[in-house]
């Protein structure tokens, strides 16, 4: 036999026996044997050699020392975070853990580090003034190419076809647009919201609290759907979860209600909306997925095959065809399409060529409207509802500030109307707002890559690094990232153009302050105004690539609280407050937002 002749020409004569069975056995065991031995060797002596070659730090700049010696870097700790609801703050405390304005991080195995940067002045400045020259976007593109290819959200700020596409959508974001398009959509929707939330209050009693996320999150889906695609009156979801709850008039006994959330489903079924929130459900989180993938493109093209997504790309696509078949070129147009269609046409007869109503820039661009509308501004929306139940002082001076700008509708004991939101602003409200944006910004952090060998806070950082810029006040000016003031670039505009103004260094930036953003109306008496440069406030991001939807973004945040204020009073629930565990999809904000609604005019007010 082959293996006994081998064997036997080895050491045979040494072997207690015979059977080529046992050889195989005693040479195995020693084979495994030594194998151990090279392994607890390997793991006693050269572990930390060894383990160190996973990740190759960048010198001098501070990393989490476990996380360099794990395969998966970071991603570890981060899944055990993200487990628990506070990835954001694993984000945001980085400086603070590390003492400096700027850090590494090891994304998944062999990674190259990605830099992380906490600081106001030299984020401002890589957004501001080094996009395309030393910075682009890298991945961000690479995730909107794989989805939407033909929205400018793709295409990097030095491609050719940036300007021209983003032109497509210029108008959409003017004053006397928001003001016509969107704002009367807002406002009644919005007043839906209070209806709902009162009426829920009142057939449950005035102890019994409930969640009001899922309703902030369907307000801003059938805000922005209306205003990019239209939406039937009658068919929002929150339409339908008011016509639902006008059907339940059995009043809830009280073993049902009292103090417990009255438990009313909103109702998707039934809704015509419904079938587009699922689908946009999909898109958006195949859009949040593809961020977390080295191959974004790729992951969207295999995506694709499967047939929810591609059950929830047809969805969209047949709203889109059959709106755009019901246009009728002669009325002003009420949604964003109609008024996009309308002006290709002007511009194609102007041109003598046949208008391009199925340009799929357009398409892709509404899209794109909408996914990066929705998430964001509900969002924020939910930072904002949670930061006026920890300060009921505050939703207190604005609901009086309120009742001082909208002097006649108080005075009537009416709403305020769409004209007067839209031509007054409530001071106070602002600065709230403003606060909320510059503290629990929900976009946490915007990703771009250097374009080629750069510098970063005096850092010598690699072409094709991942830079991490953050945005949130808790972090940008977390004393902590203070302790570097020294590195920063002597070289980098931030640097000359520093000011105090830009600066809460010695305000206690970690809190929740604000009066921060009110200064005095000259001669004014003590009035006070808004002040929107008061200070650093990161939460659009800033520069070419900052949030292009911004002002739609205040506009709803504007009418929606104003309405809700001034109608009713949100209460913090005693067992919620503290929590401030967040969900992570393209945005972060609090996983809960559990209310107690009074009524703000009392509760013989009608619904
Ligand atoms: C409070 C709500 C919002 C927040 C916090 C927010 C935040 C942001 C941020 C941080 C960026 C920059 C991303 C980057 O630099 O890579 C961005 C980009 C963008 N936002 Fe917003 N956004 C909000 C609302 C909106 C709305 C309502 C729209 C449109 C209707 C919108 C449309 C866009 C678009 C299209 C971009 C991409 C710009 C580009 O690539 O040049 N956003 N947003």
């Amino acid at each position: 036999m082959a293996i006994s002749s081998t064997v036997n020409s080895l050491h045979w004569g040494s072997l207690p026996f015979r059977d080529p069975v046992a050889v195989a056995a005693f040479y195995g065991f020693h084979f495994l044997a030594f194998l151990l031995a090279v392994w607890g060797i390997f793991s006693c002596t050269s572990l930390w050699t060894f383990r160190s070659t996973y990740h190759t730090p960048l010198p001098g700049i501070p990393y989490n020392r476990d996380a360099a010696t794990r395969l998966m870097g970071d991603l570890t700790e981060m899944k055990e975070w993200m487990a628990k609801g506070r990835m954001r703050y694993w984000f945001l405390e980085l400086a603070g853990r590390h003492g400096s304005a700027i850090s590494q991080v090891f994304l998944g195995p062999f990674a190259k580090p990605a830099i992380v940067v906490s600081d106001y002045r030299e984020v401002k400045d890589i957004l501001s003034h080094r996009d395309a020259v030393d910075f682009k976007r890298g991945l961000k593109t690479s995730v909107f190419a794989g989805i939407l290819p033909h929205s400018f959200a793709a295409l990097e700020t030095y491609d050719p076809g940036f300007k021209a596409n983003r032109e497509l959508m210029r108008d959409l974001m003017r004053p006397s647009t928001l003001s016509s398009l969107n704002a009367p959509h807002i406002n009644r929707i919005a007043q839906d919201v209070v209806y709902i939330w009162r009426l829920k209050s009142r057939t449950s009693g005035p102890d019994s609290w409930f969640d009001v996320s899922k309703q902030i999150f369907y307000f801003c889906f059938d805000t922005i759907f209306t205003a990019a695609l239209g939406l039937d009156e009658q068919d929002g979801v929150i339409k339908s979860e008011r016509n639902t709850l006008d059907h339940m008039t059995r009043p809830l006994s009280e073993t049902e209600a009292i103090g417990k959330p009255p438990d009313i489903p909103i109702e998707l079924q039934g809704s015509d909306a419904a079938d587009k929130v699922l689908a946009l459900g999909v898109v958006a989180k195949a859009l949040a997925n593809s961020f977390y993938v080295p191959w974004p493109r790729l992951y969207h093209k295999l995506n694709k095959l499967r047939p929810s997504v591609r059950r929830s790309w047809r969805t969209l696509q047949d709203h889109i065809s059959s709106s755009i078949a019901k246009i009728n070129p002669d009325t002003t147009p009420t949604v964003a399409l109609e008024y996009l269609i309308q002006r290709e046409r002007t511009a194609a007869a102007r041109e003598g060529r046949q208008p391009l109503i199925h340009d799929p820039r357009i398409r892709d661009n509404l899209y794109g409207y909408i996914l990066a509308g929705h998430d964001t501004t509900a969002g924020a929306l939910i930072w904002c509802v949670r930061q006026l139940l920890a300060h009921p002082d505050w939703q207190r001076k604005i609901r009086t500030d309120l009742h001082a700008t909208y002097p006649y509708a108080h005075r009537e004991g009416r709403l305020p109307t769409v004209t007067e939101l839209t031509t007054d602003h409530c001071a106070v409200l602002d600065a709230f707002i403003e606060e909320v944006m510059r503290l629990t910004a929900p976009v946490i952090t915007v990703m771009v890559a250097t374009k080629c060998d750069t510098q970063i806070l005096g850092h010598h950082i690699p072409k094709n690094t991942q830079v991490f810029c953050n945005l949130s006040g808790a972090s940008i000016n977390m004393p902590s990232a203070r302790v570097v003031e020294s590195s920063r670039s002597e070289t980098s505009k931030a640097y000359k153009s520093y000011t105090k103004k830009e600066n809460w260094d010695d305000d206690e930036p970690e809190l929740f302050k604000p009066e921060r953003w009110l200064v005095p109306v000259d001669g004014g008496g003590g009035k006070m105004r808004f002040d929107g440069a008061a200070g650093p406030m990161l939460g659009f991001s800033a520069g070419n690539r900052g949030c292009w939807g911004k002002r739609l973004a205040y506009l709803e945040m504007r009418m929606f609280l104003s309405i809700v204020i001034w109608e009713l009073e949100l209460e913090e629930v005693e067992e919620f407050k503290g929590r401030w565990e967040t969900y992570e999809s393209l945005v972060t904000a609090p996983r809960e937002c559990v209310v107690r609604v009074k009524d703000a005019c009392g509760w013989d007010a009608q619904v």
